[in-house]
């Protein structure tokens, strides 16, 4: 693979790749990258300490055309747009893509490698060109949960979603900046004030939150102080499209011989970018605690067990601590008190890291035979 090309680099997904892959010194791997644009072909590329040619137009297709692969986290919009009429013109070169649209297509692979190495090495060795990112609660829940998965020991687990602002994209971050530093304001006086009653402060700020005024236009509703209990789009099976994705999405990543229910409800609240999860699980045999904390913490390095205590889940095991790092926790583990074999689990996750950027950047490398 020579030529490869990046489209949706300037997004929120797009720019977490390019710092890793810049941390990590992948371009010199790669003999002539190129950049593309939706909004600005002609303008200057980034930097990536060696000479590029100004950025093309995402939608000639003749020039994609010439790529050995593309690597897409331009949205699916994007995707529908261009990948039919690229291949077919008869593109055979490999679309690796963060976006939603392809990954439930027969074609195509979810790319989680510590996770599912063996089925993406299948498919490569089968000739198979399409590599999609998975949803970012969905990779998540399997860079921790995956040794139980792999040990065949899970007969069914429901996740319950804490669901960062990024998972909305950048506008909507900025949203919850925005309210949060809104509900600070219209009390600020009475905040300064020791004596001042709480119970005033809270009536204002709730007028605050339900006024027309207060910035909500990105998610609907203020998230900042409160939260949101439905994440995309409404399913006729009563589930959001969100909660939609964790079994059948899962259950493809593990390619599992029959479907493992997976389901839960995915709730957004005021975190910036990192996706917590809480798991019940139904084990197919009453394990010890110690041994379920081995297979978890054995199933890749990235994953770490946090002690079921107060202090270690204090400080190991939020999102203000795990923000910007690959480190996948997992602590909370107990049985809980239905029966020996219910074991309750809680993660968090950088949801552009691993739910997002990482396996991308994996895959890459994985087809230029570097990892
Ligand atoms: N956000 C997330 O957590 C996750 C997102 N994904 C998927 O990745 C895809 C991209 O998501 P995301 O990165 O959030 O999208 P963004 O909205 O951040 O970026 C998408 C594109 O918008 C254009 N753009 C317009 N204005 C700006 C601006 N001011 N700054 C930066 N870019 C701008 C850029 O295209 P151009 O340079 O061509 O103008 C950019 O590539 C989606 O399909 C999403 O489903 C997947 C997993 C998680
Ligand atoms: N829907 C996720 C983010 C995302 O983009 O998911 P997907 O890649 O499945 O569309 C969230 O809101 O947190």
């Amino acid at each position: 693979m020579q030529k490869i090309g990046f489209i949706g680099w300037r997004g929120m997904v797009g720019s977490v790749l390019l710092e890793r892959m810049r941390a990590e010194d992948d371009f010199a791997h790669i003999a002539e990258p190129v950049f593309f644009s939706t909004s600005n072909a002609g303008g200057t590329a980034p930097d990536i300490g060696k000479p590029l040619p100004p950025l093309g137009d995402a939608y000639d297709i003749s020039t994609l055309a010439q790529l050995d692969a593309i690597v897409s986290c331009q949205g699916g919009d994007y995707t529908k747009e261009v990948f039919a009429r690229l291949r077919e013109v008869g593109w055979e070169g490999y679309w690796i893509d963060a976006a939603s649209s392809l990954r439930m297509q027969e074609d195509a692979v979810i790319v989680l490698d510590p996770v599912n190495r063996d089925v993406i090495d299948r498919a490569i060795g089968a000739g198979q060109k399409n590599f999609i990112g998975g949803n970012c609660t969905v990779s998540l829940m399997l860079m921790a949960l995956g040794g139980l998965f792999n040990a065949g020991m899970v007969e069914w687990v429901t996740a319950m979603t804490y669901q960062a602002a990024s998972g909305a994209g950048a506008r909507n971050m900025r949203e919850l900046i925005a309210q949060m530093g809104a509900l600070r304001d219209g009390v600020a006086t009475e905040l300064a004030d020791p004596a001042s009653a709480i119970l005033e402060i809270d009536r204002k700020m709730v007028a605050d939150m339900r006024s027309a005024e207060f910035p909500s236009a990105e998610f609907g509703a203020p998230l900042a102080g409160s939260l949101l209990p439905w994440i995309d789009t409404q399913l006729e099976s009563g589930q959001s499209r969100e909660e939609w994705k964790a079994q059948v999405e899962a259950n493809k990543i593990l390619q599992s011989g029959s479907p493992i229910p997976v389901d839960g409800t995915c709730v957004r609240i005021g975190a910036m970018r990192c996706h917590s999860q809480a798991f019940t699980i139904k084990l197919k045999k009453n394990l010890p605690l110690a041994d379920i904390g081995h297979l978890l913490n054995d199933a890749n390095e990235w994953v770490n067990v946090v002690p079921n205590e107060r202090e270690a889940t204090l400080r190991e095991l939020t999102p203000t601590a795990v923000t910007g790092k690959l480190d996948i926790p997992v602590g909370r583990l107990r049985k809980l008190s239905v029966g020996p074999e219910y074991l309750n689990a809680f993660t968090v996750g950088d949801q552009l890291l691993w739910g997002a950027a990482e396996p991308l950047r994996r895959i890459l490398l994985i087809l230029l035979g570097k990892l």
